[in-house]
This record gives C-alpha cells, sequence and structure tokens, in this order.
C-alpha cells in the first residue's frame, strides 16, 4: 500500500460517496457506494464494491472496482482509475466506468452499456 492508500471516505462530482476499507497485502479491497444519481425505478440503496489496486510505493497506482448495484437495480458498473496528488498535494483518484444495465433480450443489448468518467476527492 505505502503511500497509495486508497482507504477512507471519497466524493465525487455528482454527489456520490464511497468509503474503501484497506487493501490487503495482495491488493484486493471492498467498501461501500452510495450513489447521487440513478436511472433505475427504485430508491436508491447503498452498494457493494469489491476491487483491486497495485501497491506501488509512490502512490499513483492504478486500481479498479466493481460495484453491485444490488437490490435497487439490476446493473453493475465497474470502474478503473489511478491516484494522483494535484499541485496542492490533495489526493485525486480520476477514474473511468461502464455501467451494464439489464436489457431483455439481444435486440436491446446495443443500448445496455453507457460510459462516463468520475473525479474523486477525499471526503474532509
Ligand atoms: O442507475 C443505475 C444504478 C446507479 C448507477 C450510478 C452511476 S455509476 C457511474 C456514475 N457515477 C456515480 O457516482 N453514479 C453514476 N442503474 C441503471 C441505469 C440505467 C438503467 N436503464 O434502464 O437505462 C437502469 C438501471
Amino acid at each position: 500500500r505505502g503511500k497509495c492508500n486508497l482507504a477512507g471516505w471519497w466524493q465525487n462530482e455528482l454527489g456520490s460517496e464511497m468509503l474503501v476499507f484497506n487493501a490487503n497485502s495482495k491488493g484486493n479491497f471492498s467498501g461501500e457506494y452510495y450513489t447521487a444519481v440513478s436511472s433505475a425505478q427504485k430508491p436508491i440503496e447503498t452498494s457493494p464494491l469489491r476491487g483491486s489496486q497495485h501497491l506501488d510505493e509512490d502512490g499513483k497506482c492504478t486500481f479498479g472496482f466493481t460495484v453491485n448495484w444490488s437490490k435497487f437495480s439490476d446493473s453493475t458498473t465497474v470502474f478503473v482509475g489511478q491516484r494522483f496528488e494535484d499541485h496542492r498535494g490533495q489526493e485525486v483518484l480520476k477514474t473511468g466506468w461502464l455501467l451494464r444495465h439489464k436489457v431483455n433480450s439481444l435486440h436491446d443489448d446495443w443500448q445496455a452499456t453507457r460510459v462516463g468518467t468520475n473525479i474523486f476527492t477525499r471526503l474532509n
């Protein structure tokens, strides 16, 4: 883990928040995701995340994690990104994501995957 400790509370520009628990010696971690936005029909609920990170000493580790939108939505998001420190030494997680929601037939598969980016900073 060294300088690349992702554990703690993060927020992104959408107002979503996530709590990341300490990674183990293999770089695997888990946590909880509280999305501020959703296109699902049911009320938003806390959802589990699982991921893995590199354990670079320089603090610029890459990582990925999957959020299973548990009960409120039949969908899954995978985030992939890297940790940086900005000019003020503030930690930033630059991420890209793919959001796959369940569709009822192969004919609808074309519309099932959304893509985007999120920037996370530590929740003060
Ligand atoms: O809405 C959802 C589940 C919640 C997704 C939140 C996304 S994850 C990437 C981005 N970063 C965040 O912090 N929050 C958003 N599932 C869903 C989406 C679309 C449809 N659909 O039918 O179109 C159904 C369910």
